[in-house]
């Protein structure tokens, strides 16, 4: 694929030195080929939703990218690997979680990857740090914007670091 893409990506981390873990990963992932950043939200400690368990670090970063949203999905999942994720219970505790949020305008459902990301309109820890670099986007099954998806969900467990 040769056509520039931007996409927006979730980071969250609940397990180990979590801040240093965010902060790493979303530079190995800058550091890739066809990979540009540009923009990172800042850093949010947030109630967990789901199981009991620690407080997750969370944040967003938009880049530009050179590949196929397959193909930027795979990436992200070899960084969680490359950052010692460890797959255990769904919604449980994790050194690294890193999901493709959103991909220009396009809407995907396959069984690997869907696009947008079918749970971010739920979730403040998603949408307060997307609302800070992307406030415009329009999350295309929704067709509402960032900055109108945020004011819909509760977003008190969600404190800027
Ligand atoms: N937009 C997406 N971003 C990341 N993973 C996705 C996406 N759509 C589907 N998936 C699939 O979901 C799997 C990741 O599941 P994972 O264990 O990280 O879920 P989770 O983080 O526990 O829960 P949630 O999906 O609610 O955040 C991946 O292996 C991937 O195939
Ligand atoms: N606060 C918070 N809670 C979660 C998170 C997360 O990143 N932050 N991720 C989950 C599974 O993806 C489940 N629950």
């Amino acid at each position: 694929m040769n056509t520039n893409a931007l996409c927006a990506i979730a980071l969250g981390s609940n397990l180990g030195n979590s801040r240093a873990t965010v902060t790493d990963a979303l530079k190995s992932l800058s550091a890739k080929p066809h990979v540009t950043l540009i923009a990172q939200s800042s850093w949010y400690q947030t109630a967990a939703v789901g199981p009991p368990q620690p407080d997750f670090i969370n944040g967003c970063a938009v880049l530009q990218i050179k590949m196929s949203p397959q193909l930027m999905l795979e990436t992200l999942l070899n960084i969680e690997t490359q950052f010692g994720r460890v797959r255990r219970e769904r919604w449980g505790p994790r050194s690294l979680d890193l999901d493709l949020l959103l991909y220009d305008d396009l809407i995907l459902d396959t069984p690997t990857l869907q696009i947008p990301h079918p749970r971010m309109c739920d979730r403040a820890f998603v949408l307060v740090p997307l609302a800070e670099i992307a406030p415009d986007w329009i999350e295309p099954v929704s067709g509402r914007a960032i900055a109108q998806l945020v004011q819909a969900v509760d977003c008190s467990g969600v404190v800027r670091i």
